[in-house]
């Protein structure tokens, strides 16, 4: 068994306290990670502060992130064994998680060489005739980013490479139950050649560490994807530093009555359980034309009883466990809160341990936590409506907004849809689980604020300073 030090101004620190990592599927012993102390929060902050003065030219920081992206391609393998083992997620989708995070490394190694202000046509003012103007984009400093369990390889590239690529320093804190891919792209940043003041890996308890981090004046900005309770927490603490949130969502996906159904279905199917659920635009709500509504609920049914449930090391597995027990307890008693309240469950609503089976409901009401709230597990709840604009209040009916999806062939919806919903991303004819590592992707209502994907992250991890010549 494997003991992981602290990744600390390049060393491999020894703590004193070491915390357990298991296999989510088996409950077996994986490994121990070192648990930080405030000193080690201390020195992580002095040195990244201390790495600003050095020079890390754009072309370096490219030459860094290029190659650790080559390096994560050609450790595809046993990085995607590792998140299938922390995470519990199938090995094929955590192959796909290793090379969207490889993708999203070599998208922030690209957007490093065109960072870049603009004119500014100051001299246009009576009295500034004078004068030329622009902008330069410089970074912010130190960014702090805190990343949770569900996607921990891609969702720790998309903060470290575009805060990298901004020419920052990073602190990455990833979260208790996953943080072994982490560590592992953390050593491969360095054998990149990463100077070693510029990343540093805190693993431990989320609340201590967070709070150290947060209490230290010396971070300028929190980059975090997590739940809306800690996301809040973050914010009243960070004060007036730069904060990016990424937080939940019941997403949502209308089906119009002039859709595909099929490939509706075929795609609500796989995007409601994969990962268990575990991903916040996973759809959690479709909302289906009256018309069509028989026709589709009997081929997400089909297409969802199809799916292979069980042992995430089996290639052939489509749904694994989910990260905890606890969390299977929780989804299965949501699901019968709804039932005791008139949903009816199609198919699902089996639990094993942590296997979760993908569970569809229907007869559901908007009130029902299954509705209203994230359930962040395999459930999708499916439901009929009479006129599109009935179901565009309805998905807005709703205290998140992150993507939702649309299905239809009607342009005129199709736009009044863009429109009207309150997301940061509306997705036409996919669902609102749609997403590739290049879009700009955030959300509105209590899913956070900033976006993530490399260009646009850059924005967020960058100060906009205006120089005038005279
Ligand atoms: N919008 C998005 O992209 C995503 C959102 N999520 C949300 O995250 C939730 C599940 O992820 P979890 O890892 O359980 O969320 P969480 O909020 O419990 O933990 C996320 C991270 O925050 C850390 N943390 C915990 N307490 C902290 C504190 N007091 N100060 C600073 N950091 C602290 C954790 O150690 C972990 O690294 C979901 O319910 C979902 O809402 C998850 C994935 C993606
Ligand atoms: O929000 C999430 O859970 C993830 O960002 C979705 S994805 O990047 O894995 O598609």
């Amino acid at each position: 068994m494997k003991r992981h030090g602290l990744i600390l101004n390049g060393r491999d620190e020894k703590t004193e306290a070491y915390m357990a990592v298991y296999q989510k599927f088996t409950g077996d012993l994986l490994s121990e990670v070192a648990v930080a102390e405030s000193q080690h929060i201390e020195e992580a902050v002095t040195v990244s502060r201390a790495a600003q003065k050095d020079t890390f030219s754009p072309y370096q920081r490219y030459e860094v992130l290029k190659r650790t992206s080559e390096l994560l391609r050609e450790h595809v393998d046993q990085l995607a064994e590792i998140i299938t083992d922390e995470v519990g997620k199938p090995i094929t989708e955590a192959k796909t998680e290793v090379e969207r995070a490889a993708m999203t490394l070599e998208l922030s190694a690209e957007e490093a060489k065109r960072i870049q202000g603009e004119m500014v046509p100051v001299e246009a003012s009576p009295g500034a005739e004078e004068r030329r103007a622009f902008t330069l984009r410089v970074p912010v400093g130190v960014v702090v980013a805190i990343t949770p369990f569900n996607v921990p390889l891609n969702l720790a590239c998309h903060k470290i490479g575009p805060a990298l690529a901004a020419g920052n320093a990073v602190i990455v804190k990833p979260a208790e139950v996953t943080p072994l891919s982490t560590l592992y792209l953390g050593h491969l940043l360095l054998e990149a050649g990463l100077p070693k003041n510029r990343l540093h890996v805190l693993t431990g308890h989320g609340p201590d560490i967070g709070d150290w981090l947060l209490k230290n004046e010396g971070v300028d900005m929190f980059t975090f994807t997590g739940s809306p309770r800690v996301g809040e927490l973050i914010t009243q603490k960070a004060g007036l530093r730069k904060v990016a949130l990424e937080l939940g969502n019941n997403s949502a996906t209308i089906v119009h009555h002039d859709a595909d159904i099929e490939e509706a279905a075929k795609l609500v199917a796989a995007r409601s359980f994969n990962s268990a659920g575990q991903v916040c635009i996973s759809v959690q709500r479709v909302l289906v034309h009256k018309s069509v509504y028989a026709q589709f609920l009997e081929r997400v049914k089909t297409h969802t009883e199809a799916l292979i449930v069980g042992d995430p090391r089996e290639p052939a597995t489509q749904v694994g466990p989910m990260i905890a027990e606890k969390e299977a307890q929780r989804v299965e008693e949501w699901v019968k809160e709804a039932v005791s309240e008139g949903a009816t469950i199609e198919t699902g609503g089996k639990r094993e341990g942590t296997l979760f089976w993908p569970t569809i409901l229907t007869n559901v009401k908007d009130s029902m936590k299954v509705c209203k709230d994230e359930v962040f597990g395999p459930v999708v709840t499916i439901d009929t409506y009479s006129e599109g604009t009935d179901a565009i209040e309805r998905v807005n009916r709703s205290v998140y907004g992150l993507q939702a999806g649309v299905f239809s062939n009607d342009l005129a919806f199709c736009l009044q849809a863009a429109e009207q919903l309150e997301v940061g991303g509306v997705i036409i004819n996919d669902t609102s689980a749609f997403r590739v590592d290049a879009m700009p992707y955030g959300g509105v209502k209590r899913s956070g604020s900033g976006k993530e994907g490399p260009r646009f992250a850059i924005e967020e991890m960058t100060h906009e300073r205006l120089v005038v010549l005279r």
